[in-house]
């Protein structure tokens, strides 16, 4: 069974077309990376994942349930961390995520929330209210809520951005610990250095459409330009993977 399997899906939005008919599986236990420019369709499809957008045509599942027809249970089955910082500013961080738990139904559960916390550096916050954090910290607590119901897939839409080195540094770690102990992670960002170190297999949008869909080491293996050096992925935190996607969506354009 596919961690996420997406068929045939289209959405509009009036005349504009947000997905023009996406097909993709994501495995159990991928750290999957979903790119594209912006307005290419990755939150359209990220909250479809979720149940919260409908698509017009197609389905998706999330470990086996349908998201339509199985909204409850195939949302249990995903954490996701929102693009944009919403939340409420007169809970505290605590309250946040206990409330977060009782959305899903679970009582006692402030073991588990402890250990978030301290893995995001949010332990010394726990009392604070959320309108009272910075940004960054603010975005730790979307992370933190995503995760407090175990979801064994994550999806993670542009967590770092705007927010600083160490931060991103710790919250990969936790991500990627997440990963290996069997969670499946669904990641969009613009970092492209970021998906070509953490992502086993990308995605690529454009237009709605899937332009590009490879093991990240085939995409650059593939679409190296012409002449450049092989080198062993990250060797040297340059973003070989931005000269590709690059390649790809100028390849798209003229198609
Ligand atoms: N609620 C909405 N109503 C109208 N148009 C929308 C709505 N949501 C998204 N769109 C449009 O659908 C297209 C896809 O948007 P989407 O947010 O999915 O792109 P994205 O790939 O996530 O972009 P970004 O990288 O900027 O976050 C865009 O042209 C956007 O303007």
């Amino acid at each position: 069974m596919s961690a996420i399997s997406i068929q045939h899906v289209k959405k509009s939005y009036g005349s504009l077309q947000a997905l023009a008919g996406v097909s993709l599986e994501i495995e159990q236990g991928e750290f999957f990376g979903l790119l594209g420019p912006n307005g290419a369709g990755k939150t359209t499809l990220i909250t479809s994942m979720a149940g919260l957008c409908k698509p017009d045509s197609g389905s998706i599942s999330v470990m086996g349930f349908d998201v339509q027809k199985d909204f409850r249970i195939s949302r249990r089955q995903l954490g996701v961390v929102p693009q944009e910082l919403v939340f409420d500013p007169f809970f505290t961080v605590r309250e946040t995520l206990r409330f977060q738990s009782g959305y899903f139904g679970l009582r006692k559960n402030d073991d588990w929330i402890d250990e978030i916390m301290a893995n995001l550096d949010l332990t010394n916050k726990a009392d604070s209210n959320m309108r009272a954090l910075s940004g960054g910290m603010k975005r730790r607590v979307l992370v933190a809520q995503a995760l407090v119901h175990r979801p064994p897939v994550i999806v993670l839409d542009e967590p770092t951005a705007g927010v600083d080195v160490e931060l991103r540094q710790s919250l990969w770690q936790f991500v990627s610990r997440l990963n290996k102990a069997g969670h499946t992670i669904v990641l969009t960002t613009h970092y492209l250095e970021e998906a070509e170190s953490l992502c086993g297999r990308i995605a690529m949008l454009k237009q709605g459409r899937l332009v590009a869909l490879d093991t990240t080491a085939n995409l650059l293996a593939k679409h190296r330009p012409a002449g450049a050096p092989v080198r062993v992925l990250g060797d040297d935190g340059a973003a070989d993977l931005e000269a590709v996607f690059v390649k790809i969506m100028a390849q798209a354009q003229h198609e």
